[in-house]
């Protein structure tokens, strides 16, 4: 059997007998300028991404956020509707990261996951280690419990893949993201909204050196990134790096987001909420 997940050319194959990932170091991808929608040139330079980075990638509906990650996913040659070019260490990438799902420091997690495999989380996991000769008798329970710090809804290992939350799905993509696929890179598009930390996502990610890119709408995301990329008409049109000059910002967005996360867990329990919440 095979099984994917992931959608589109992100397709993370869970079940194949490809060597284990080439340990080909990334210091940094290099993002080179293409074309807006109207066919202006880009007016960035060059953005280079190393392990570590936070971004967001911000803008309107329909600005080219996901065509700007789906470049890097697909390690664009002037291919792609954007013309952009993207580089691997200062070079052009090799093949198998293109093309082998095993190969690939790329994983792309978006809203529209889904898991087509009728197995419980611990067999899913276990038949990813194995398809990638991982041997670690600990890893399928350490992906289980770093999922759990990224949800409140605590997934257990004997839970059918099919019968997980979108919260709960995400936050195991993550997890064997970073733990089993050990992918350095990761491209997050708008999983914020669905019953995840993303706080300790983002923590965790910095923590293990990954290079996390988040296309998102949440004030939070944005300001705990880094960096900023601002989208307009298909065109990156501005990188900001706010250097400390929106802590107030952050500490705002923190509060409210803690308001509401506890709101949301009144809802989900069933309960009224009269009093304040978060004080
Ligand atoms: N530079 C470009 N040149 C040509 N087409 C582009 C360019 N950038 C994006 N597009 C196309 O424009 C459409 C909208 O782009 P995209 O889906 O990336 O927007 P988005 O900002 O992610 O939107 P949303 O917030 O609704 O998800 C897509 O069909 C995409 O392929």
């Amino acid at each position: 059997m095979v099984t994917f997940y992931g959608h589109k050319a992100n397709l993370i194959k869970a079940c194949d007998n490809s060597p284990p990932m080439n340990p080909t170091p990334i210091r940094e991808i290099t993002i080179l300028p293409g074309r807006s929608r109207s066919g202006e040139p880009e007016r960035f330079e060059a953005i280079t991404i190393r392990p570590g980075d936070t971004i967001s990638i911000v803008g309107p509906t329909g600005s080219g956020k996901s065509a700007f990650i789906n470049d890097i996913e697909v390690f664009a040659q002037n291919d792609t509707a954007t013309g952009r070019t993207v580089l691997v260490n200062g070079e052009y990438p090799p093949e198998e990261f293109v093309r082998d799902p095993a190969h690939k420091p790329v994983a792309l997690i978006t809203q529209n996951t889904q898991c087509l495999a009728d197995l419980t989380v611990e067999e899913f996991l276990a038949m990813h280690v194995r398809s990638r000769k991982i041997e670690d008798e600990e890893i399928v329970s350490r992906t289980i419990d770093l999922a759990n710090e990224f949800t409140g809804e605590k997934i257990r290992p004997d839970a059918r893949m099919t019968a997980l939350s979108g919260g709960q799905t995400r936050s195991l993509l993550v997890a064997d993201a970073v733990l089993i696929a050990a992918a350095p890179v990761l491209l997050l598009d708008e999983v914020e909204n669905a019953g995840i930390f993303k706080e300790r996502v983002i923590e965790v990610l910095r923590a293990g050196g990954k290079a996390v890119i988040f296309v998102t709408h949440d004030p939070l995301v944005s300001l705990l990134s880094a960096r900023r990329i601002v989208m307009r008409d298909g065109a990156v049109e501005r990188v900001i790096e706010p250097d400390g000059r929106e802590n107030a910002a952050l500490r705002e967005a923190r509060r409210l987001d803690g308001i509401l996360r506890q709101m949301r867990e009144e809802i989900r329990a069933g309960n009224l909420i009269t009093g304040s919440v978060g004080a």
